[in-house]
């Protein structure tokens, strides 16, 4: 475990992140909690809807908030983590999916592409401190965000071909932005989910860390790397960089709801879907 000398005393890192750490209260809704570091004025955004952090309406909802929560703020720099010690987010939660409510399922996948434009797009800093398993929405987060770290033994992907469905195109352009094209084709078409050294490997993670606070301030060190930049020029960089991929959502943001709602309503989908909750349900017992 690391460690540093102050005032004299030797503390580990744990005990200097909670030290100077303060909750900013406007933004933890029920399912995040969000802290921020009064020294370095990064925020640690937290899911916290256990046991898998499924995003559902309500956690994409609290997300949305607490991101915009931060930007308001002007912190610098958000590090989004999770509550769970094994399970960085399952992705969507498939039961939003599965014989779903049709108003819902409507305002479900609108939730999830502003928490995408708004995380992929974010002013401040983005970095993702991934502390277990992240598979497709997990991944399409933490593929959002500007640097990863993740802890070993885990796997990350987008595996959305698995069980039988098909990602949207900011999804791949996510994927994308990160993976060089030729790997982000393959690992698409195949649903692949990367163990934590494969995606160091391909670049989909920057680095390895043993635990979660080495994490944290890994995220931290990449956040201090823009010390000598100025933050409008860094953030109008990022932003044109991003830009088309958010505009290819912006403007086709209802027909991309429309596009989602009819393809989750076909019989074979629902059928996919229900046999992999099925079997997960299994592997439960
Ligand atoms: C057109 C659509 C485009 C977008 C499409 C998709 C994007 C997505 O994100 S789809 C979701 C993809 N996610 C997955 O495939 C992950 C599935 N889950 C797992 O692989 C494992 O659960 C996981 C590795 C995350 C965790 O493993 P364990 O720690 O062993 O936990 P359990 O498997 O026992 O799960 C506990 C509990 O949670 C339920 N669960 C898990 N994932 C989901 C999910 N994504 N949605 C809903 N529910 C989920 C699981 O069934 C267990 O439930 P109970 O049996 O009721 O306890």
């Amino acid at each position: 475990m690391q460690s540093a000398l102050i005032n004299g005393k030797k503390l580990c890192c744990s005990m200097l992140l909670k030290n100077c750490f303060r909750p900013l209260s406007a933004a933890s809704g029920k399912l995040t909690n969000v802290e921020i570091n009064d020294k370095t004025g990064v925020a640690v955004l937290t899911m916290n809807r256990l046991p898998v952090n499924g995003l559902n309406l309500d956690l994409l909802r609290d997300l949305l908030q607490s991101i915009q929560e931060i930007e308001k703020n002007k912190c610098r720099g958000l590090i989004l983590t999770s509550a769970s010690n094994t399970i960085f987010s399952a992705g969507l939660d498939i039961t939003e999916m599965y014989k779903p409510d049709q108003e819902r399922l409507k305002q479900f996948w609108n939730a999830l592409q502003d928490v995408w434009l708004a995380l992929y797009g974010s002013a401040v800093p983005t970095a993702a401190a991934i502390n277990g398993h992240s598979p497709a929405g997990g991944c399409l987060l933490a593929s959002s965000c500007e640097y990863r770290v993740m802890l070993p033994k885990y796997t990350i992907g987008l595996n959305e071909t698995q069980l039988g469905i098909v990602a949207p195109k900011w999804f791949m352009s996510t994927f994308r932005n990160v993976l060089p094209r030729r790997i982000a084709e393959q690992a698409l078409v195949q649903g692949k989910m990367f163990t934590s050294d494969e995606a160091l490997k391909v670049g989909l993670v920057d680095e390895l860390v043993a635990s979660k606070e080495e994490a944290l301030i890994k995220c931290e060190k990449f956040f201090a790397s823009f010390s000598k930049t100025d933050p409008i020029a860094r953030y109008l960089t990022k932003k044109q960089l991003r830009y088309n991929d958010m505009k290819e959502l912006q403007d086709e943001k209802v027909q991309d709801v429309e596009n989602f709602v009819s393809f989750v309503n076909q019989p074979t989908v629902q059928k996919s879907l229900g046999f992999y909750l099925e079997s997960l349900k299994k592997k439960a017992k």
